[in-house]
């Protein structure tokens, strides 16, 4: 579902916000800039149907209405995860349907300094595998397992990729795997388990 260019341009003025309190030290330079946002913030709800924003997201998530933590346009809180599909092809070649988003993430999500933030890294990929786990025609299904592997630090202010793809299905299970690179080089690896809870899978005779 796509979201409002206000809401969306909202959403961008509280990540700033959230940035400037995590970046200024100094009180003075902080509120220069809450002044500066919050003129913004009140210049667009003046008229919200007026407002244009550059470059807005396009939601192409599985999950029809995100308002998650982890990819909504709408929650600041959520790094800026526009997830895509494709078939892996070229160098891959193997045809296997992949969900990826490429991310930059800046300083708020911050873990040891310089890299983001563990369970930020978990969070993007648990998105994003759980993307890949509702490819077209499979059932609603909830992560069960997930487990990372910090290969490397993920670094902040940089564009990384985060991918995930099914690697095999038995019954209501959905057997994930995936990984964020930054600049080709894995960072973090994900394997994971989805369930897709009974009442949401086959028949009872065809159940597994
Ligand atoms: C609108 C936008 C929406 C956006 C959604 C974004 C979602 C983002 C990702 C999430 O945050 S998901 C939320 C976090 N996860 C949960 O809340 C899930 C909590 N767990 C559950 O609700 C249930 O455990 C679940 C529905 C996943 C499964 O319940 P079941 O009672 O159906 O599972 P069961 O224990 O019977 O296990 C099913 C099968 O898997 C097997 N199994 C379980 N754990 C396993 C394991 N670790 N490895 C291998 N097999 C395993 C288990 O043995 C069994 O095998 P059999 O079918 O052969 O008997």
């Amino acid at each position: 579902m796509s979201v409002s260019p206000f809401a969306e341009h909202t959403t961008r003025l509280t990540r700033s916000l959230i940035n400037a309190l995590v970046s200024e030290h100094d009180d003075a330079a902080l509120a220069s800039r809450v002044r500066e946002i919050a003129a913004d913030l009140s210049a667009a709800a003046e008229d919200p149907s007026v407002v244009e924003i550059r470059d807005p997201m396009r939601p192409r998530s599985r999950f029809r209405l995100d308002l998650t933590p982890a990819s909504s346009a709408r929650n600041p809180i959520a790094p800026p995860l526009e997830i895509r599909h494709r078939v892996r092809g070229a160098a891959e070649d193997d045809g296997t349907a992949e969900s990826y988003a490429d991310v930059v993430l800046p300083l708020q999500y911050q873990g040891p300094p310089g890299r983001v933030h563990g369970g930020i890294v978990a969070l993007m990929l648990d998105q994003v595998l759980g993307d890949a786990a509702h490819a077209s025609g499979l059932p609603p299904a909830f992560t069960r397992e997930l487990t990372l592997t910090y290969d490397a630090g993920t670094p902040l202010n940089s564009t990384v990729r985060v991918s995930g793809r099914i690697s095999r299905i038995e019954g209501r299970k959905r057997f994930m795997e995936g990984e964020i690179t930054a600049d080709g080089v894995v960072t973090a690896r994900a394997r994971g388990l989805w369930i897709s809870p009974r009442e949401q899978s086959a028949p009872a005779s065809s159940r597994s």
